[in-house]
């Protein structure tokens, strides 16, 4: 499988870089190499793409964001650190059940954020105006033995209700796609939106892979004994199973690493999902690092909005891979959502059979998706 390259993507070896909130500029200065060795002069930045933390919030302007399946697991965490994120000054709480009592709680929280809940398919609407974000993660959950593609019978048809629901009412917000299975349903959004007329759209519909980069930080660092804050790690592909592919060759910072512990920390990382079901033996799935790993991307998508560069990977519409229409990439944000898609840049020979493995496996996702959304 060969990684092509569109006009509209730029080489580079993505010794990877990210958001880093405060406006601390991005890491400047590395050399990028184009996959075929060509070495290109330093960018104006040289991005990190999975480094940026929570807690240190900046404000990006005044932002209405909704939540839809804000009274589950991760609804209620997550609205909780989107409404401490100061460039929020409305948040609406959706879901089929509970946003009044969820609403009623955060309303509490002495910060400047407005928050509204709504309940039922005659509230979306109005929850929806006016949006310049919504995140979505209403759906199952998956319990032990189950695959996320377990959950698409459910949770296609949720994602396609909310998504039409969207391209009427706010069709330029920028969408995070949190319900899985996110192979399929980031395509599912696509196609609701090109049959609602809706152009361009295919930038801002974007699946959120960030908790992926989020444990791939977490376990890298405690690996090689480094601070947490500096570990980077660019994550690529999809979002289930051998989809999800860690390129440990482009971490940042740069660490010698033996190839067996290669293999079994890429199988921690594309098990860790599964690692957290098992443990909460039929309550559900992640939740707390869900919620943590959504609201930073959101973070950045914000300040994207607001005009900042900001890097992060997400799984999205593109040509950069052959065989594929959809792929997690490095990205960079801004006021139209996805900017730029950068190429995946140099890989070791393990991460090429990685790719050539998982794209098979991405194929048989997006075609459901797409068909489904078709019917
Ligand atoms: N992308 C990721 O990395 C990632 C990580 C963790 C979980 N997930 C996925 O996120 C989804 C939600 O997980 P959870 O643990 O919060 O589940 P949950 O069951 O705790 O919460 C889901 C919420 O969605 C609501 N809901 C159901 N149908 C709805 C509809 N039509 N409109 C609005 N809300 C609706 C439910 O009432 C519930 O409150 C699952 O599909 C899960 O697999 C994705
Ligand atoms: O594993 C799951 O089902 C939820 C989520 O996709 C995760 O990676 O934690």
């Amino acid at each position: 499988m060969t990684v092509s390259r569109t006009a509209s993507m730029r080489t580079a070896s993505m010794r990877t870089g990210g958001t880093r909130i405060q406006h601390q500029q991005q890491r400047l200065g590395d050399q990028c190499r184009s996959r075929t060795g060509g070495v290109r002069t330093p960018q104006a930045s040289s991005p990190r793409f999975g480094s940026s933390k929570r807690g240190n919030m900046v404000s990006c302007g005044a932002a209405k964001v909704a939540v839809l399946g804000a009274a589950g697991g991760i609804g209620q965490p997550l609205s909780m650190l989107v409404k401490m994120l100061p460039s929020v000054t409305e948040l609406s709480l959706y879901d089929i059940q509970g946003t009044p009592g969820v609403a009623a709680d955060l309303s509490h929280c002495n910060t400047a954020c407005k928050v509204k809940g709504y309940v039922g398919d005659e509230e979306l609407a109005a929850c929806l105006e006016g949006c310049d974000l919504v995140i979505i993660p209403a759906g199952v959950p998956r319990k032990p033995g189950m695959t996320r593609d377990d959950l698409f019978n459910i949770n296609a048809g949720i994602v396609k209700g909310l998504a039409e629901k969207c391209a009427e009412i706010c069709p330029n917000a920028i969408l995070n796609i949190i319900s899985n299975p996110v192979n399929s349903t980031v395509p599912i959004c696509n196609e609701v939106y090109k049959a609602a007329g809706v152009t361009g759209a295919s930038r801002r519909i974007l699946g959120v892979t960030t908790l992926d980069i989020v444990r791939s930080n977490t376990f890298l660092a405690e690996e090689c004994g480094v601070d947490v804050d500096e570990v980077d790690v660019p994550v690529i592909g999809g979002h289930a199973g051998i989809t999800i592919l860690p390129l440990l060759s482009q971490m940042r910072p740069k660490v010698s690493l033996d190839p067996n512990r290669i293999e079994e920390l890429t199988v921690r990382i594309q098990n860790a999902g599964t690692e957290v079901v098992e443990a909460k033996a039929g309550a559900g799935s992640a939740t707390l690092s869900m919620a943590y790993a959504a609201a930073r991307f959101a973070e950045s998508c914000l300040r994207g909005l607001q005009g900042d560069k900001v890097y992060e990977c997400a799984y999205l519409e593109s040509n950069l891979v052959d065989g594929v229409g959809y792929f997690a990439s490095k990205v960079q944000l801004g006021p139209n959502g996805c900017e730029e898609i950068f190429e995946v840049g140099e890989v070791t020979e393990f991460e090429q059979a990685g790719i050539d493995a998982l794209v098979p496996e991405l194929q048989k996702s997006i075609a459901k998706g797409e068909e489904f959304a078709k019917k």
